[in-house]
């Protein structure tokens, strides 16, 4: 046990982490020591060692049922030591009603040639199953299963709280999206907002841009708590995305389309839940402005939720069973704590469907009571404003999609009508197969680039010349 604490771990830098003191103060050192960042293995084989005597599953549905805190869990298994007999009881579900992660990995305990004892992950035990959800909290876990990777405590605790309170303040003006399903208006199940930033912004996206085939009324410039977070979610997304391309991607290059351009967003939607049952429904976010191989930067204030994710798969998907292809399917839940960064990452919306389920019951929020503000911040394309895009018959530019279910099309990306979307407009039948670059640019980007040049090429190239010579040389 002391061996795997003792074990380099390169944050761990500490010097007390070699040397775990057998003193009265073990517990809080490690407990301080598990960090929220920390696997969910790291964790269990702390809460192991201050309390030896228990099963693993027990310790782990105690860290579960504390949001992946050490220190509760630590302390709501003294008191369930007290209380009963049976150190196996199992801990209830978390109290607001959201659920908890189940076990994903089983442990081997190998003793290393010096005798010390070596703990290992070794099975990944549990995977998606029709019917079922499968809960994720530790960050190490969610970036292992999922297109995704969490931050939690992103922000400094007083600016996550005065971007909170300067939300709260305007969602009551927040509006409802009303939309045309199966030829029946529908009103969505939370109020949102949309946010560009500065007021040259807002009066393009009131005049040029069009959304489900319509102009949208309400936008609003980037509030100041908005702006100051925005700097802190562009650093860590991208972050994130190095992070991710290093240890996930095949030989760590970027996806087909995926931009190398550093991500910097430009727009927010901000999205309020206001009680339990408001929830967001299973959807793909809208890639039009955003291009093909999008990244979000998610931040979540006040009430915790549950985002939960699903799988895409291909109608004629060749999997052996009926069976594994709807356990491909099965849903995946990440919770989403009071400032906690969910970076959704490039294979996120053309492979899977996202949703905010309604909860059971909700546990209040100290400044937000029931309610749950979420800032979306996207990177809209200057190359794919609607002045370039294709238009359809109805002359309203084209909405992007990518083709999902198909197998022989899945992947490929079209323009397509949305004016149907609309209440009152029945739309065309327009559908454009849409190209791009590696880089995920439409070829009119790289036209207007050479037209550009050929049009003014002595000053295309001053231009040049002055960037390289402006760049600093590097110090040595
Ligand atoms: O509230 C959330 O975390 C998700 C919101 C969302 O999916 C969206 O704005 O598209
Ligand atoms: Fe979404």
């Amino acid at each position: 046990m002391d061996a795997f604490i003792s074990c380099k771990r390169q944050r761990l830098s500490d010097p007390t982490m070699s040397l775990v003191p057998a003193s009265s103060n073990t517990e809080n050192t490690m407990t301080e020591l598990a960090g929220d960042d920390e696997s969910t293995d790291f964790k269990l084989a702390l809460l192991l060692s201050l309390h030896p005597s228990l099963g693993e599953e027990a310790l782990l549905e105690a860290l579960l049922a504390s949001d992946g805190s050490v220190e509760q869990a630590s302390e709501a298994l003294k008191l369930d030591l007290r209380l009963t007999s049976s150190p196996r009881k199992k801990f209830a579900p978390a109290r607001d009603g959201t659920g908890y992660q189940s076990s994903l990995f089983t442990f081997s305990t190998t003793k290393e040639r010096n005798g010390t004892e070596k703990r290992t992950q070794i099975i990944k035990k549990r995977l998606t199953k029709k019917g079922q959800t499968l809960y994720l909290y530790a960050p190490a876990d969610v970036e292992a299963h999922t297109p995704c990777s969490i931050i939690h405590n992103f922000l400094p605790r007083e600016q996550a709280d005065a971007l909170l309170l300067e939300l709260l303040k305007e969602a009551p003006t927040f509006n409802r999206d009303s939309f045309k399903l199966f030829d029946r208006v529908v009103t969505s199940p939370h109020s949102f907002c949309f946010y560009v930033d500065g007021w040259d912004e807002v009066e393009k996206q009131r005049t040029e841009y069009v959304y489900n085939g319509g102009a949208v009324k309400d936008v609003r410039p980037s509030l100041p708590e908005m702006l100051k977070a925005s700097t802190l979610v562009q650093e860590a997304v991208n972050g994130e995305i190095q992070r991710r391309l290093q240890n996930f991607y095949p030989n760590g290059k970027k996806l087909k389309y995926q931009s190398p351009q550093p991500w910097k967003p430009n727009t927010a939607f901000v999205n309020c839940y206001d009680g339990p049952t408001e929830n967001v429904g299973y959807h793909t976010d809208e890639l039009t402005y955003l291009g093909p191989r999008a990244v979000i930067g998610s931040l979540s204030l006040g009430v915790a939720r549950e985002f939960r994710i699903r799988k895409i798969v291909a109608q004629d998907d060749n999997r052996s069973s009926k069976e594994e292809v709807a356990n491909a399917q099965g849903q995946i839940s990440i919770r989403l704590p009071h400032n906690s960064l969910l970076v959704m990452h490039a294979e996120m919306q053309e492979e899977w469907k996202h949703s905010i389920a309604p909860a059971r019951s909700i546990e209040p929020h100290p400044l937000a009571k029931n309610k749950r503000i979420n800032i979306t911040y996207r990177c809209y394309k200057d190359s794919l404003h609607p002045k370039f895009t294709p238009k359809c018959m109805c002359g309203i530019a084209a909405a992007l999609r990518c083709m999902q279910k198909k197998k022989e099309s899945r992947g490929r990306y079209f323009w397509m009508c949305h004016a149907s979307f609309q209440p009152d407009i029945d739309g065309c039948s327009f559908f454009k197969w849409a190209e791009f670059d590696e880089d995920g640019e439409p070829p009119w980007a790289s036209r207007r680039k050479t037209e550009a040049t050929y049009e003014n090429p002595e000053s295309e190239m001053k231009k040049l010349t002055e960037e390289i010579i402006e760049e600093p040389a590097e110090s040595s």
